[in-house]
């Protein structure tokens, strides 16, 4: 069995989803949780775009110890040195270093012959080298630059001391047995190839990513890149998960699997869903809620005799099992702890309390709470309270059918100002929405608006989550509560806490470009 090292980049390109900006403490949870899972290499952000993204991955560089942590760069001296600033005191620092290699990357976007980018991707790992030992280079657009200069410019920086030679497949475009012929390329023609190793990094613009890194990984390469879920730019990168448990599940085709923890795929992927708040599709592979659902007769007769009729994936396997201990009205605080423990929740001390109380809250209403519960209440109320944001103190609705809706609510400012407002709506969750508008006192627009129940039961928790725009910025929110306006106003209020600290990090810029 070959050994394939996982270079996870939910952190960076996964961030780069549309609407996605984490905190900086969601950032350092998912950090740990990929830790935990045993990815090899943790893409922790992209230090030179904002002193907020620089201070994060210094932040997890200096928590994680058994992933190396990357940070991106361009090729600017200004960029290097900000990713040497935030990834010094890692255990095992990477620089991911890229430059674009296609003819349009670089008549139009950086307007430079490719002798120039050459010399410039080559000047900057000679400048990277000195402080890092470890470099990834990366040739942005891989798949549509021309091979011969391709090659010419990875032996190049080889020399320089590139220790891994990543070709993305930036805008999904390439197919299998392109991909792979690539690599084979590069393997056959690049001098100096044997001294580095290969990674391969894919999109899913035309639904080819995880095809596309199997072929890679046929053709030879070292690591493959991915996000959990497979969130990213545009259509997202290759899902991890799924490539992991191609593997594992095929190891008779592919002769190849990872070091990750399996056990660990649910746990993480429910993670990274919730604190994006991009909800995972049902039918989605590997994760979705009904890759284990058998709906139809002739399927369930035979599961019922024998799982291996319909079933190729083990629910233990990525950690479907369901686990004993049950959270109740009696239950303390040992168990609770336990039972974060068993679930990969980190939480301080003040953040463990309000989660207790919160828990105690719930169990006031319902009988029996479900790990799903206390996943959702333990990322609503963490974190937070480190920044300042809006918070909803108090909320009344009045409805009545027929007739319009009224919202009166009280909501504490950043400032700590306390403001009551009220407004209408022609239904409760725009009267509450309204209302929200009045005490930001900015246009909000209401992108999106989901909501899903954690369980199912009249009791289920109900988890809202929403895509707000403010002045052409947009965020998504996400809010918990057992009543369903509770969740949407706090959804909405989430959203406005995440636009405004995106803000902020954007007008404190580290580098020129
Ligand atoms: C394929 C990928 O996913 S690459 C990663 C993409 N991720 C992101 O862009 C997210 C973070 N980005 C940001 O916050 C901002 O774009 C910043 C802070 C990095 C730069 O902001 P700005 O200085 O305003 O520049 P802007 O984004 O408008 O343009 C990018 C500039 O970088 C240059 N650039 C792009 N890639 C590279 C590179 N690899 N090496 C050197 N320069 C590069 C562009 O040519 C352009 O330069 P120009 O201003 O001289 O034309
Ligand atoms: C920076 C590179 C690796 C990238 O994200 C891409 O090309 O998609």
């Amino acid at each position: 069995m070959r050994r394939i090292e996982v270079f996870d980049t939910t952190l960076r390109d996964g961030e780069q989803s549309a609407g996605v900006n984490l905190h900086r403490h969601e950032k350092l949870e998912i950090a740990y949780q990929l830790e935990a899972y045993g990815v090899d290499v943790m893409e922790a952000g992209f230090p030179a775009s904002s002193r907020g993204d620089l201070e994060s991955v210094k932040e997890i560089a200096g928590h994680i110890k058994d992933s190396v942590v990357a940070g991106l760069a361009r090729s600017t001296v200004a960029d290097i040195d900000a990713a040497w600033e935030a990834l010094r005191g890692a255990a095992a620092p990477r620089l991911h270093l890229f430059i674009g290699t296609s003819p349009i990357h670089m008549e139009y976007k950086f307007r430079m012959t490719p002798e120039q980018v050459l010399e410039s991707t080559v000047a900057a790992v000679r400048y990277a080298k000195q402080f890092f030992s470890d470099i990834e280079w990366s040739a942005e657009d891989a798949t549509r630059s021309d091979r011969e200069f391709l090659a010419r410019v990875i032996e190049a920086v080889i020399r320089e001391g590139a220790t891994v030679i990543n070709l993305p497949d930036t805008v999904g475009y390439t197919t299998p047995s392109e991909y792979a012929d690539l690599f084979r390329y590069v393997q056959m023609t690049v001098p100096s190839i044997e001294k580095v190793k290969l990674s391969a990094h894919c999109h899913d613009d035309l639904g080819m990513a995880v095809i596309n890194t199997l072929s890679a990984i046929g053709a030879g390469v070292h690591q493959f890149e991915g996000t959990i879920n497979g969130i990213g730019e545009r259509a997202g990168n290759v899902a991890i998960e799924e490539v992991a448990l191609a593997l594992a599940t095929r190891k008779d085709v592919f002769a190849a699997e990872t070091g990750l923890q399996l056990a660990q795929t649910v746990r993480t992927s429910r993670l990274v869903s919730k604190l994006t708040g991009m909800p995972v599709p049902p039918n989605k592979a590997v994760v979705g809620a009904n890759a284990f659902a058998h709906e139809s007769g002739i399927h369930q007769d035979g599961v019922l005799k024998n799982k291996e009729t319909y079933e190729i994936l083990k629910p233990e396997m990525i950690g479907l099992s369901s686990n004993s201990l049950p959270i109740g009205k009696h239950s303390g605080r040992h168990a609770l702890r336990v039972k974060c423990e068993d679930l990969g929740i980190k939480l301080d001390e003040a953040e463990f309390l309000r989660l207790f109380k919160a828990v105690k809250e719930l169990t006031d209403k319902k009988k029996l709470v479900t790990d799903d519960d206390i996943m959702a209440l333990a990322y609503d109320t963490v974190g937070l309270a480190e920044q300042p944001h809006y918070e909803l103190q108090s909320l009344h609705v009045s409805y009545s059918a027929g007739s319009i809706s009224t919202t009166t609510l009280e909501l504490v400012k950043p400032d700590g100002e306390v403001v009551r407002e009220a407004a209408t709506g022609s239904g409760s969750v725009e009267a509450i929405y309204h209302t929200i508008e009045r005490v930001v006192g900015t246009p909000l627009e209401l992108l999106d608006y989901r909501i899903q129940s954690t369980t199912s039961g009249r009791d289920s928790l109900a988890e809202v989550y929403v895509k707000v725009a403010i002045d052409g910025k947009t965020g998504r929110g996400r809010g918990v509560d057992n009543d369903v306006l509770a969740a949407s106003a706090k959804a909405y209020i989430d959203a406005v806490n995440r636009i405004s600290m995106v803000t902020q990090r954007a007008v404190e810029p580290v580098t020129e470009a």
